[in-house]
C-alpha cells in the first residue's frame, strides 16, 4: 500500500502532479492538501477511474494532519513562483516559512516519509526541511530528496536539437549541483549512449539547461514559471521512489540530498566543500542508498563549473540553515 501526499495540490505544479499521481497504478491513496480550492482539485480528480483513492484538506479541522497521516511519499510544491526579473532566491522570504511548516507536520505526522522538496529555493529549500526535521529529532537523510529532475530533463530534451535522437528520454545526461542558474551543472561528457556536440554549440547548451526556468518564467510573461514540464519532472522523480520502495533495483536518479547522511556523500562533501548537493543517488527501499561520485569523470570545462556551482552554493545552504535557527521577526 502507498500513500501519496500532495502540499500545494491546487497550484499549477500540484494540479497536474495530482493528476499524473491519481492515474499511476503504483498509488493506492492519494491525499491533497493546500491553502485555497483543495475541495474543487479533490472531487475533481475523485471521478478518474484509477486505483488511487482520493480525499483533500483545506487547514481547517486539523487538515494537514488527516492528509499527512500514512504518508509514505510527500511531495511539496507549495509556495510561489517567479515572475520575470526575479531569481529564485527571492522567493526565499516567502516559500522558507511555507516550507518550514509544512515539514513540521510531516515531523509530527508522517516522520518516515519520503519527502520530495519542489518549492524553489530548492538550494535553501532542502537545508529547510532537514533541520526542521533535525530539531524534531527525526531526520533520516536518505529520506529527505530536492527534486532536481527537471534540469535533467531539460538537459535531455535540449541535447536532442542536436543529436536529432527520436526519444530524448533514450539519452542519460547526469546533472549535478543545485537548483538555479550556475549551480546547475549538466555533464554532457558522461552522456549515455556518448553525444558528439560541436564545440561552438556546447556553451549555449549548458547555458541554456543552467537558465531553462528564465525561458518559461519569460514566456509566461509574470503567470508564472514551468508549471506542467515540473509536473511531469517531479512525477517522475516520485514514480522512481515508490518502484524503488518497492523494491525494485538498478534504480538511479540525480537528487539534491545531505551528502554527510548518504552513504558515499561523505567524500563528496569533502571534495566539494558543501554538505548539499545534487549527484547520480541509488534509490532503493530505505531511499537514498549511495550517493555515486563521479567528480573525476568532469572534463576540464565541467571542473570549472563545478566551481562556480558550489561558490553559489554555499550561501544557499548557510541561508536555509540559518533560517531555521535564527528565525526573521514576524
Ligand atoms: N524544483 C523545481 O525544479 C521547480 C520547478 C518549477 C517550480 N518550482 C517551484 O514550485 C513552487 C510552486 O510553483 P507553482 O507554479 O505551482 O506555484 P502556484 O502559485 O501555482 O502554486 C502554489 C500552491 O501552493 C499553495 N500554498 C501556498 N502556501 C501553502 C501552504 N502553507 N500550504 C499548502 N499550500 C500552500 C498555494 O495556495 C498554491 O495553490 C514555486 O516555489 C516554484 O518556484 C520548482
Ligand atoms: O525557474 C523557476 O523559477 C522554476 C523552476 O525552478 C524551473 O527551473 O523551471
Amino acid at each position: 500500500m502507498v500513500k501519496a501526499v500532495v502540499l500545494g495540490a491546487a497550484g499549477g505544479i500540484g494540479q497536474p502532479l495530482s493528476l499524473l499521481l491519481k492515474a499511476c497504478p503504483l498509488v493506492d491513496e492519494l491525499s491533497l492538501f493546500d491553502v485555497v480550492n483543495t475541495p474543487g482539485v479533490t472531487a475533481d480528480l475523485s471521478h478518474i477511474s484509477s486505483i488511487a483513492k482520493i480525499t483533500g484538506y483545506l487547514p481547517a479541522d486539523d487538515g494537514m494532519k488527516k492528509t499527512l497521516t500514512g504518508a509514505d511519499v510527500v511531495v511539496i510544491p507549495a509556495g510561489i513562483p517567479r515572475k520575470p526579473g526575479m531569481t529564485r532566491d527571492d522567493l526565499f522570504k516567502i516559500n522558507a516559512g511555507i516550507v518550514r511548516d509544512l515539514v513540521q507536520g510531516i515531523a509530527e505526522n508522517c516522520p518516515k516519509a519520503f519527502i520530495l522538496v519542489i518549492s524553489n529555493p530548492v538550494n535553501s529549500t532542502v537545508p529547510i526541511a532537514a533541520e526542521v526535521m533535525k530539531k524534531a529529532g527525526k531526520f533520516d537523510p536518505k529520506r529527505l530528496f530536492g527534486v532536481t529532475t527537471l534540469d535533467v530533463v531539460r538537459a535531455e530534451t535540449f541535447v536532442q536539437d542536436i543529436t536529432g535522437e527520436k526519444d530524448p528520454s533514450k539519452t542519460v545526461i547526469p546533472v549535478i549541483g543545485g537548483h538555479s542558474g550556475e549551480t546547475i551543472v549538466p555533464l554532457f561528457s558522461l552522456a549515455k549512449p556518448k553525444v558528439n556536440i560541436p564545440a561552438d554549440k556546447l556553451a549555449p547548451l549548458i547555458k541554456r539547461v543552467q537558465f531553462g526556468g528564465d525561458e518559461v518564467v519569460e514566456a509566461k510573461g509574470g503567470a508564472g514559471s514551468a508549471t506542467l514540464s515540473m509536473a511531469y519532472a517531479g512525477f517522475r522523480f516520485a514514480e522512481k521512489i515508490m518502484k524503488a520502495m518497492k523494491g525494485e533495483k538498478g534504480i538511479v536518479e540525480p537528487t539534491y540530498v545531505y551528502l554527510p547522511g548518504v552513504t558515499g556523500g561523505d567524500a563528496i562533501a569533502k571534495e566539494t566543500g558543501v554538505d548539499y548537493f545534487s549527484v547520480p543517488v541509488e534509490l532503493g527501499p530505505s531511499g537514498a542508498e549511495k550517493a555515486n561520485n563521479i567528480l573525476s569523470e568532469l572534463d576540464d570545462n565541467e571542473k570549472k563549473l563545478l566551481e562556480a556551482c558550489t561558490k553559489g552554493l554555499k550561501d544557499n545552504i548557510e541561508k536555509g540553515v540559518d533560517f531555521v535557527h535564527n528565525p526573521p521577526p514576524k
